[in-house]
């Protein structure tokens, strides 16, 4: 008989959106803990989405979040101006980082003066990660403490999706889609070589609309959707944040939040 791997992912449920908040708040914050404690960082990426809001149980955790220690980079972003109703950045700072202390050049948004050449922007986007990550850890790949993930109802993450050749990225750490099945088509997106080295990967998934998406995921890995590949290397950890709404048809056994 096979056993599960050591870090095979870990599936929490809630009875509703509403009660993963508060949870999903004290993950993070046991997460940027652990990491400040270790390097006096932490480094996040985040993507768009319902994500945003359901962090917001962060805003009321006050002092504890030090903000000044994070970094914050965008698993995925919309080659769309900073202000554009698209832009993950805007609804990121709507629904959290303008509500709190963080400091302006902690969040590494996208350079739009590259916005008509996505090859250029993905460029510039790799850069930025390579002047935290690479200079400070001196690492092959970006190793980020947490990566915050939504799933698509076809089971995409990040601007990773079905069948596309940027699942065989193996390389680059930023990488452009110009042709992605939800609009808009033109994005940038974290690779897997960047997504598979995070110490955390928690997703966030939520409602009826994604209840036979998350079976395919979870309890038949080997269809290799792309949030199934979603698979750091040992001890990085998958986690899942779900309701009860989107896992009532999941095999995959859900452990209870002691968290
Ligand atoms: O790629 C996009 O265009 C979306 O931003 C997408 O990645 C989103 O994060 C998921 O579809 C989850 O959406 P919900 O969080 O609303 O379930």
């Amino acid at each position: 008989m096979s056993h599960p791997p050591p870090n095979a992912p870990v599936l929490y449920s809630f009875p509703s959106p509403e009660e993963l908040v508060s949870p999903l708040a004290d993950f993070v914050l046991k997460a940027q803990k652990e990491s400040i404690d270790k390097k006096g960082r932490f480094t996040l990426a985040i993507s768009g989405g319902s994500l945003p809001k359901q962090l917001k149980g962060l805003i009321k955790l006050g002092d504890a979040v030090k903000w000044s220690k994070w970094q914050v980079f965008y698993a995925d972003e919309r080659a769309v101006p900073l202000d554009h109703d698209d832009s993950n950045h805007r609804l990121c700072m709507a629904e959290l980082f303008s509500h709190v202390p963080i400091p302006q050049n902690n969040i590494h948004a996208i350079d739009t003066s590259y916005l008509d050449d996505l090859e250029e922007l993905s460029d510039a986007y790799e850069k930025e990660l390579i002047q935290e990550f690479a200079q400070k850890d001196s690492a092959r790949f970006p190793v980020f403490d947490l990566i915050l993930l939504g799933i698509g109802p076809d089971g995409h993450t990040c601007s990773l999706f079905p069948g596309h050749e940027l699942l065989a990225e193996e390389d680059r750490w930023v990488a452009y889609i110009e042709d992605s099945p939800k609009p808009p088509p033109k994005r940038i997106t974290l690779t897997y070589p960047v997504v598979n080295h995070a110490m955390r990967v928690a997703f966030v998934a939520t409602g009826a609309g994604k209840i036979d998406i998350l079976p395919a995921i979870l309890d038949e890995p080997e269809k290799g959707l792309p949030a199934s590949r979603v698979k750091p290397v040992y001890p990085g950890q998958v986690y899942w944040f779900v309701d009860d709404a989107a896992s009532s048809k999941v095999k995959y056994p859900k452990t209870e939040p002691k968290l």
